[in-house]
């Protein structure tokens, strides 16, 4: 296995056209469909970069920008930002294209990240990233950060941890009512 390997190596572009099926009652393409097709490429992608069968650990925000519509091209864009261990963080941007006009619009953009397994089903470790220009820095710093701060957002908010006294009275202007009995 190599030791590190560039982001390059293993990014993956694939682009679908958006058919009636994959409409929701609005007529606009199903976020759940993007979901899925989001979810395939970043595995492609980090399988090609482990060499290894991946399986997503968590997604980090979704956010929709603009609806997709029925006849659009559809272009999901995949790279590694990040690796740890056994894990990976996958950029994934998505952007659709008005066939007849040409007009690309950014769709959304999310960070999925993916563990590698052994042939046993064990978190199997992966090649480093080779970073090779400051854009790769920035990602793979911002991947590191969120990690940590989704850490820390984790241990604050466990049962054991969590420090009711702290946020009461930032609650009292939410639309929430509390009758603790
Ligand atoms: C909705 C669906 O259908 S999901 C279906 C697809 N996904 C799955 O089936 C995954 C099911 N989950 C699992 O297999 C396990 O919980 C795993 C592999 C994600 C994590 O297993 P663990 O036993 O916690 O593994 P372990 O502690 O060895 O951690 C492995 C790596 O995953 C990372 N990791 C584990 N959980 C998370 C998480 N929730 N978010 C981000 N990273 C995570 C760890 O930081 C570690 O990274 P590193 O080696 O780079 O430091």
């Amino acid at each position: 296995m190599k030791k590190f390997k560039t982001a390059r190596e293993s990014r993956v572009s694939i682009t679908q056209l958006m058919l009636p099926s994959h409409s929701n009652f609005g007529g606009k393409i199903h976020g759940g469909h993007i979901l899925g097709l989001m979810d395939q490429i970043a595995f492609a992608c980090a399988s090609k970069h482990s060499r290894k069968y991946c399986v997503t650990a968590s997604v980090n925000r979704v956010d929709f920008l603009s609806p997709v519509e029925v006849g659009e091209l559809l272009t999901l864009k995949a790279s590694i930002n990040y690796t740890g261990r056994t894990s990976m963080v996958v950029g994934v941007r998505v952007e659709s294209q008005n066939v007849t006009t040409g007009k690309k619009r950014h769709c959304n953009s999310s960070y999925f990240t993916m563990v590698a397994k052994d042939e046993n089903g064990n978190s199997s470790p992966v090649p480093g990233l080779l970073v090779q220009d400051e854009h790769g820095i920035r990602r793979f710093a911002r991947s590191k950060f969120r990690k940590e701060a989704a850490f820390r957002r984790d241990t604050q908010f466990d049962e054991n941890h969590f420090n009711i006294k702290q946020y009461m009275g930032s609650l009292k202007t939410e639309n929430i009512k509390i009758e603790l009995k």
